[in-house]
């Protein structure tokens, strides 16, 4: 038996899309985390892991992450563990938060929060954008430790419902390539001993291009036995393009998570289909996931931070029946910040991204010149590269009354061109699931996309949005067929503002629930999420809805 309970629905592994899709923690400043809870229903112990989503269905939900800064409100638990880091032993101890029905459980060593003190969004991974820390395998070797300890040993009585250890009977969703050794030290550090006999791993690729590559030799490092070797075995297919960190025989990471997970996810069903597609795409490991099945499930967004009636940011709120008149003062509003002709009539372009060649703020700004003629205005935000940076400086110097460039990092200026612009422009070559255009639909800003991954499965063309086509993947190249796509399909969509159809679009875009509470087994299909073994079959909506579910439901 699952937990104990109910001595009849031993081995009941499963968990409904929905909660699975909860599996990343991006609103805690895309830090790699691990998820595992367990649950209790009035007939039966089982376990299924999802954050709010999860709590929403009455699981009990625990999120594991580095403790890169000092989180407010997360206390010291005061437990300590004892963890293997390459030649040495370290200690890491647990801090806690208990919020929005999710047990927050925060990974402390000196080697996260030492390094990122105070401001963990640029220095996570590395001193600079593009450097890795060299400790980095250690470093999530001990996450990874900790967070298969992190159910065990933490005493968590966190509601009134849970009390005392999540147990052993556990689902970990593991998130990007730092987390790819949970299934690995599951098998041997604890099953192989008898521990965690039924629990499972499910491995979530965010994006496929950071793949945790690292020289063959240091597999030594990770204190696993030989018999994982092959599945981090890897030898790039295109001989001299990727050489980092050292040319030829690697590890790589997300390999090994890959094969020896039981079960492999990513952020959208499109992507889904890309990643087996080819290398292009794939980035190589296509042929491994071709071995196994990649089930892709749409990122749910914060709904609480991302609603028109309550942002904090924007001055008049509105909802569908106001839209038409207070986007007008919230776009005039946002002219003035930025230093554009205040006009509500022109139409407003806006792009909020990283730069950097995934999200084609090159190519935007290649095609800018070959639609800024029309009556239009364009702001930019967004921070990475020094080149495409610049870019954004020489296109307000280029066009000062129609095109502005913010290179910060501005949450302020994002919620203001959201709920401000007309149009949100995502120029990706690759986009595993993309939040902004769900951050803008309910805004009613209308997006203008590439066709790739969840791009696709979340704009739908002339209905909440325009398709520009698939874009060449190729980094080093901006492709004139793809600047010219951006020009054509942006024309096409300013020949829509303004008219009945446009309207429409907004109203579309406001009508969706984009939240991650309405992923409900039904509504993708009626497919669970399945573990293959005994019992694992769905269960039947709203009758394991516990009480928790009601009270912890995170959004409004
Ligand atoms: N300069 C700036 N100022 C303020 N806010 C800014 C900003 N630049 C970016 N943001 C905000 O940061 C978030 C980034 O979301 P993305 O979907 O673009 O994630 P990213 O590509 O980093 O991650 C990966 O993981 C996510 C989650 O799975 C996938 O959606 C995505 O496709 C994949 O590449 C958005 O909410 C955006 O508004
Ligand atoms: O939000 C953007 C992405 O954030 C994460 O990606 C980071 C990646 O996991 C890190 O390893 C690192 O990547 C660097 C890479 O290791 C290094 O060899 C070099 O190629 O530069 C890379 C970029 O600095 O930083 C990435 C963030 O920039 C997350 O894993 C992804 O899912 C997100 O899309």
């Amino acid at each position: 038996m699952v937990g104990g309970g109910d001595g009849g629905h031993r081995g009941r592994w499963w968990v409904t899309e929905m909660e699975v899709a909860e599996c990343g923690l991006w609103s805690l400043k895309k830090s790699p985390d691990v998820f595992c809870g367990s649950r209790r229903s009035h007939r039966m112990w089982y376990v299924v892991v999802g954050e709010v989503a999860g709590v929403a269905n009455g699981h009990r939900v625990m999120t594991v992450s580095p403790r890169y800064d000092q989180y407010k409100d997360a206390w010291d638990t005061e437990v300590e563990i004892e963890v293997k880091a390459g030649d040495k032993t370290e200690k890491v101890r647990f801090f806690h938060c208990y919020k929005r029905g999710v047990d927050r459980v925060f990974v402390d060593h000196p080697m996260f929060l030492e390094k990122v003190w105070g401001k963990t969004t640029s220095k996570i991974y590395g001193p600079i954008a593009g450097i890795d820390y060299q400790d980095n395998q250690i470093r999530f070797s001990l996450l990874c430790q900790a967070a298969l300890e992190a159910p065990r040993v933490l005493d968590l009585n966190s509601n009134e419902y849970f009390s005392g250890p999540y147990g052993e009977e556990v689902v970990f969703i593991a998130n990007d390539w730092h987390t790819a050794l949970v299934p690995c030290y599951l098998k041997t550090m604890y099953q192989s001993m008898g521990m965690y006999t039924s629990a499972k791993v499910a491995y979530c690729i965010h994006n496929i291009a950071y793949q945790g590559r690292f020289a063959f030799s240091d597999f030594a490092l990770l204190n696993l036995p030989d018999e994982f070797k092959s599945s981090f075995d890897f030898i790039d297919g295109w001989v001299n393009k990727y050489e980092k960190p050292v040319k030829g025989r690697k590890i790589n990471w997300m390999k090994a998570a890959i094969l020896e997970s039981h079960k492999i996810l990513t952020v959208s069903p499109y992507y889904a289909q890309e990643l087996v597609s080819g290398p292009d795409k794939g980035v190589e490991l296509d042929n491994i996931l071709r071995k196994t099945t990649v089930q892709g499930i749409v990122n749910g967004m914060d709904v609480q931070e991302w609603n028109p009636m309550t942002d904090k940011y924007t001055t008049v709120k509105f909802d569908a029946t106001t839209v038409m008149s207070a986007k007008p003062l919230i776009k005039e509003a946002l002219q003035a910040e930025v230093g554009l002709p205040v006009d509500k009539k022109i139409p407003v372009i806006g792009f909020i991204g990283r730069l950097e060649e995934q999200k084609g703020s090159d190519i935007l700004a290649a095609a800018i010149p070959e639609f800024i003629g029309n009556d239009v205005q364009i702001i930019v935000l967004g921070t990475g590269k020094k080149a495409m940076e610049k870019q954004l400086d020489d296109l307000e110097i280029e066009y000062p009354q129609k095109a502005r460039g913010v290179a910060k990092f501005n949450v302020k200026l994002a919620h203001m061109i959201i709920a401000g612009a007309d149009f949100i422009i995502v120029p990706s070559r690759f986009e595993p699931c993309g939040l902004i255009q769900l951050q803008a639909m309910p805004y009613g800003c209308v997006p203008i996309v590439a066709s790739t991954g969840g791009l696709v499965d979340t704009v739908k063309e002339g209905y909440t949005g325009f398709q520009m086509g698939a874009f060449n993947v190729e980094c080093e190249t901006v492709d004139p067929a793809d600047v010219s796509a951006i020009a054509k399909t942006v024309t096409r969509a300013l020949a829509v503002y303004g008219t009945p159809a446009f309207s429409e679009m907004i109203q579309n875009c406001m009508a969706q629930e984009l939240s991650w509470k309405v992923k409900t087994c039904q509504e993708v299909g009626g497919r669970s999420f399945e573990f293959g073994v005994e019992g694992s079959e769905a269960g039947i909506d709203g009758e394991e809805i516990a009480p928790l579910a009601k009270e912890n439901v995170a959004t409004p």
